[in-house]
This record gives structure tokens, sequence and C-alpha cells, in this order.
């Protein structure tokens, strides 16, 4: 079985390549869906200790906890320690399910996968990209996102450059879907020796 691992900065088009694949039949391990749940469930008591002013009616408020830790870098980094292994965990469970169902490829979509050292944990890598004009105006549209909250997350995120650098495979999302849907089945393809469809 082959992991593929997705990545890209923010607004660069991962849940969109990700549904792409998932559409093509590949099993799609989605991080931030992973983090969603755990913010209503395992996750919840550690970061009420943490961060208790980021907990509301049992569930974690995702806005309170990005207005505590987003400009602190200490204050991120306390919240990764509680999250990521827990990503990881749910991760490596999906793992073992589809290797036990003989599975030829599987896909993780892991946003910080360079920067939290999950280039270790997959065997190829996608990275999605877009002009920086494209990914500026796509992520603005966004409700709740500011100039402010953008750049924040931008300096914590390894630069584009360097990413697509690293990739075995890179999809430009700012050619539209249809070139997009056409590189993912040209990787299922080159990966599994079998065209998809
Ligand atoms: C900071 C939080 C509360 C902001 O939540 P919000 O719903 O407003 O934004 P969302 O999660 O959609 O993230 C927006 C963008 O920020 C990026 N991002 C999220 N966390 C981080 C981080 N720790 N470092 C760098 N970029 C990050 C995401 O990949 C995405 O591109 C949330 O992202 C969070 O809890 N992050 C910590 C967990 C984490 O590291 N998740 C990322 C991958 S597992
Ligand atoms: N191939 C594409 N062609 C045209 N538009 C695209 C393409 N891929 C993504 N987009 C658009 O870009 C925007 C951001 O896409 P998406 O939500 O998939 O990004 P993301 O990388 O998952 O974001 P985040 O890092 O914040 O989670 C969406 O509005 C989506 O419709």
């Amino acid at each position: 079985m082959i992991i593929l691992g997705l990545t890209g900065s923010i607004g660069m088009g991962k849940s969109t390549t990700a549904k792409m694949f998932a559409d093509f039949g590949v099993p799609v391990h989605d991080a931030d869906v992973t983090v969603h749940e755990l913010y209503r469930g395992e996750a919840v008591p550690p970061i009420a200790e943490a961060f208790p002013e980021a907990v509301k009616d049992g569930v974690v408020d995702r806005t309170r906890l990005a207005q505590s830790v987003l400009r602190d870098g200490e204050a991120i980094r306390k919240l990764e320690a509680i999250v990521h292994p827990l990503v990881r965990k749910a991760e490596a469970e999906f793992v073992r399910l589809h290797e036990q169902r003989g599975a030829a490829l599987i896909v993780l979509d892991i946003p910080l996968l360079f920067e939290a050292g999950g280039a270790d944990r997959v065997d190829r890598i996608v990275v999605v990209t877009a002009s920086p004009q494209v990914q500026r105006e796509r992520v603005l549209k966004r409700p709740g996102m500011t100039e402010q909250k953008f750049e924040a997350i931008l300096t914590r995120q390894l630069p584009d450059a360097e990413k697509r650098a690293r990739a075995d495979f890179v999809i430009d999302t700012g050619l539209g879907m249809e070139h997009a849907r056409e590189a993912v089945a040209g990787i299922i393809g080159e990966l599994t020796g079998k065209p998809p469809g």
C-alpha cells in the first residue's frame, strides 16, 4: 500500500483536492476533520486545562482558541503538543484499517505535513499550490478571516516554494477544477499502475 501525503499552505486547495481523490475511490484521511472531532471529544479535557477560556458548553470554540494562540508562539506549541499526538493516533488507525482491507493507495491530508514531521509517515507527497494573489483572495473571502489572522497563520507555515521543492507531485489549483482533476487522475494512475474510472 502506498501512503500519499497531501499538503499545502492555507487556502491552496487541500480539501478540494482531497475530495477529488475520494471521488476516484481513494480512501482519504483528513487531519482537519479529525481536529474538529477531537474538539468535541477527546481533546476537550486537556484543552480546558491549558486554555480554559476556549472551552464553552463542553466543546472547544475555535474562534476563541484562535484568539488565544495565533499570535503567541508558546501557546500554539502547547496546543500542538496536545492535538498532534491525538491526530497521529487517529491517522495510524486509519492506515492500519486500510492496510488490512488491502488498499493499493490511501491519502493522508495533513496541513502541517512538513512543519510537524509528517513527511516521515508517508511514501510520496503531493503539494497543492496557487499564486500568492489567488491564495490571498480565497482566504480573505472566508467568514471570520482577517488580514492579521491570515498573516499570523502564514508565518507559522513553511513557505509555499519550500513545500513545492520537497514535493513528488505539485498541483496548481489556480488552473481550475478540471486541470486539478486530471492531475489527480494522473497521480493515481502513476502510483497504482491503473488509471481511475
Ligand atoms: C488555531 C485554530 C483554533 C484555528 O481554527 P480555525 O477554525 O479558525 O481555522 P482552521 O483550523 O480552518 O485553520 C486555518 C488554516 O490554519 C492552518 N493551521 C491550523 N493550525 C495551524 C498551526 N498549528 N500552525 C500553522 N498553521 C495552522 C490550517 O492548516 C489552515 O490552513 C485551529 O487551526 C487549531 O486548533 N489548530 C491547532 C491544531 C493544528 O495544528 N491543526 C492543523 C493540522 S492537524
Ligand atoms: N482546482 C481548483 N480550481 C478552482 N478553485 C479551487 C481549486 N481548488 C480549490 N479551489 C478553491 O479554493 C478555495 C480554497 O480551497 P480549500 O478549502 O480546498 O483549501 P484548503 O487548502 O483546504 O484550505 P485550508 O488550508 O484553509 O484548510 C475554495 O474556495 C475552493 O473552491
